[in-house]
């Protein structure tokens, strides 16, 4: 149900069906918890999730799918499959908004970008020094794509680029585990084909996104620091000739334990004299090529703050530097990009917030920023600090989640039965990273218990909604667990190498349950079967329902009857 709004007016409407609730509602997001049928590699059918699975019992009424990927959360195709960025950025603003990755798409194939302010920013110090390009080498969509990096380092080389250094993470969490070794190769052939004309390009450096620069949300420093080392000073522990061969070398078991794509140590490439072949200089041009901004804000601070503390930069080179997109648009970092971010405003966080609703936020440091900054459309701050309180649990550092698959969960979960005990908070509204998080790893086990583990958080919580009277909605962001394993397109048969199954590391392009009840539910409040494709853009406006309020008309429709 929708009202107009008044031209820039935040004021709701009240809600003729559902009047304002005395008791909270509380909102989750199970990170990366998608629906697939009952299958071998299905973590979360073969998990012990009875209370997951008994809300299916509601359906249609109180249970439903909601399509979490490609155009319905604004990528540029169906092929494309979910990420937490646009997730929460879809169930938060209520809105489907064109993504990154989508806006450089255009940008790159027009050749606009290059006739932008970012690129005229850069151009002088590109041309004249080097340009050096850091971003994950990736086919995944998520928080980069390969082809628009060979679009951007081309495209320089046709304007008069001369020297281009490209500083590599390695993937395999949105693709294959492995892959960051062909995809090496293509791209140092690709930088030998600029080097036909003239152009000397090159790897400079690289490393691993979880342990070489692509923290996130202030998680661990010293995983930035490495990468500043490798790829701005030219220092790290491992140093070769050639790129394809460090990853070779760097990915050999140890311990008798795989190297997995993700945590590929820092390495930098050198010349022949094995001095690093691609330092940053003063008066070279710097470039972020990641279009999602979550894992660069921490580099593009170290890069463009002259005032910084987290780590001891040694040296801080007079640069030009530019993000694909700015990372935050309220810090307004870094001040100069490539491609003009989208635009999200009058989420449902600022509606709510305006309105008088107090809400409590929390997840743990690797998904705080989710429920928070891509919530409200990418804004770091609350809107309302009297109203609003953010909560962040600190997240163990330097592991791959499989080995603590619980996480953060029951600190989580404490938090939020006491948020919604204390009286204070109208919504509460967390995230659990678990089934995502330990997902991302390919160990099937551990993703089991992951999810089992947040099964029973989730009936703790509902329990405590039940005592207090509330209100409950429990839905996804994309999928990822549901699914382990690499699957044949056609026969959607498990793919084996040596009598092992191919395990799937990346998210899917799975639908996502959506779970509405507690005692507070009114009656009347059913979810509607009338709309073509119901997806996480209409989860905002069922919030706002909810809460006792009519959805404002820039909204998308809301769930409910
Ligand atoms: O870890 C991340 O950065 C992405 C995968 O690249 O996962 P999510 O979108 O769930 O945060
Ligand atoms: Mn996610
Ligand atoms: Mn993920």
């Amino acid at each position: 149900m929708g009202t107009m709004t008044n031209g820039s007016s935040f004021k709701l409407e009240p809600n003729p069906k559902i009047k304002k609730p005395e008791k909270p509602l509380l909102v989750v997001v199970l990170d990366g918890w998608g629906e697939m049928e009952d299958d071998e590699y299905n973590a979360i059918s073969r998990a012990d999730t009875p209370c997951m699975d008994s809300m299916k019992k509601g359906k249609p009424d109180h249970w439903m799918l909601l399509k979490a990927h490609g155009t319905a959360v604004g990528l540029p195709s169906d092929d494309d499959m979910g990420n937490s960025e646009v997730g929460h950025n879809a169930l938060g603003s209520g809105q489907v908004v064109d993504q990154g990755a989508r806006l450089v798409d255009r940008a790159l194939e027009s050749g606009e970008l290059f006739d932008w302010d970012g690129w005229k920013h850069i151009t002088p110090a590109a041309t004249k020094g080097t340009l050096h390009l850091i971003g994950l080498l990736s086919d995944g969509g998520v928080h980069s794509r390969y082809d628009q990096l060979k679009l951007l380092f081309d495209g320089a080389a046709e304007r008069g680029v001369k020297r281009i250094r490209v500083h590599t993470l390695t993937d395999g969490r949105d693709c294959e585990d492995g892959t960051s070794i062909p995809l090496m190769e293509t791209l140092c052939k690709d930088l030998q084909a600029l080097g036909e004309k003239g152009v000397d390009a090159r790897v400079a450096s690289g490393g691993g996104r979880m342990c070489t620069t692509m923290d996130r949300y202030e998680s661990d420093w010293n995983v930035v620091k490495r990468g500043y080392y490798a790829h701005v000073l030219g220092e790290a522990d491992n140093r070769f000739k050639d790129p394809v061969e460090a990853l070779k070398v760097l990915k050999k078991p140890k311990n008798g334990k795989p190297v997995s794509d993700q945590w590929v140590p820092a390495f930098v490439i050198t010349d022949d004299d094995w001095q690093p072949n691609g330092a940053v200089q003063d008066g070279d041009a710097v470039v972020i090529f990641n279009f999602r901004a979550d894992r660069v804000v921490e580099l593009s601070k170290a890069l463009e703050y002259k005032n910084f503390d987290k780590f001891d930069r040694k040296q801080w080179p007079d640069i030009k530097f530019a993000g694909m997109m700015q990372y935050d648009g309220e810090l307004k970092l870094p001040k100069e990009y490539l491609v003009p971010p989208p635009q999200i405003s009058h989420t449902t966080g600022e509606y709510l917030a305006k309105n008088g609703v107090s809400t409590f936020a929390c997840s743990e440091s690797q998904k705080i920023g989710h429920v928070t900054f891509f919530w409200n459309g990418n804004r770091a701050a609350p809107f309302d600090k009297k109203l609003e309180t953010f909560h962040e649990v600190p997240s163990d550092q330097n592991i791959p989640f499989n080995e603590k698959p619980a996480m953060q969960s029951a600190k989580i979960t404490k938090l939020a039965i006491e948020a919604l005990k204390s009286g204070k908070y109208q919504q509460v509204r967390i995230n659990f990273p678990n089934p995502d998080m330990v997902g991302h790893t390919g160990d099937l086990d551990a993703t089991i218990e992951a999810c089992t583990t947040v099964d029973a958080c989730v009936k703790k919580l509902i329990e405590a909604v039940e005592e207090v009277k509330g209100t409950y909605l429990i839905t996804a962001d994309h999928g990822n667990a549901e699914d382990m394993v690499q699957r044949d397109k056609k026969t959607k048969k498990a793919l084996m190498e040596g009598g092992k199954p191919r395990m799937l590391t990346s998210h899917t392009l799975n639908p996502v349950p959506i779970a509405i009840g507690g005692p507070g539910l009114p009656k009347e409040a059913r979810f509607r079967a009338d709309l073509k494709e119901p997806g996480l853009a209409n989860v905002g406006p069922t919030i706002v329902n909810l809460l006792g309020f009519q959805s404002p008309s820039n909204l998308v429709e809301s769930l409910l009857a």
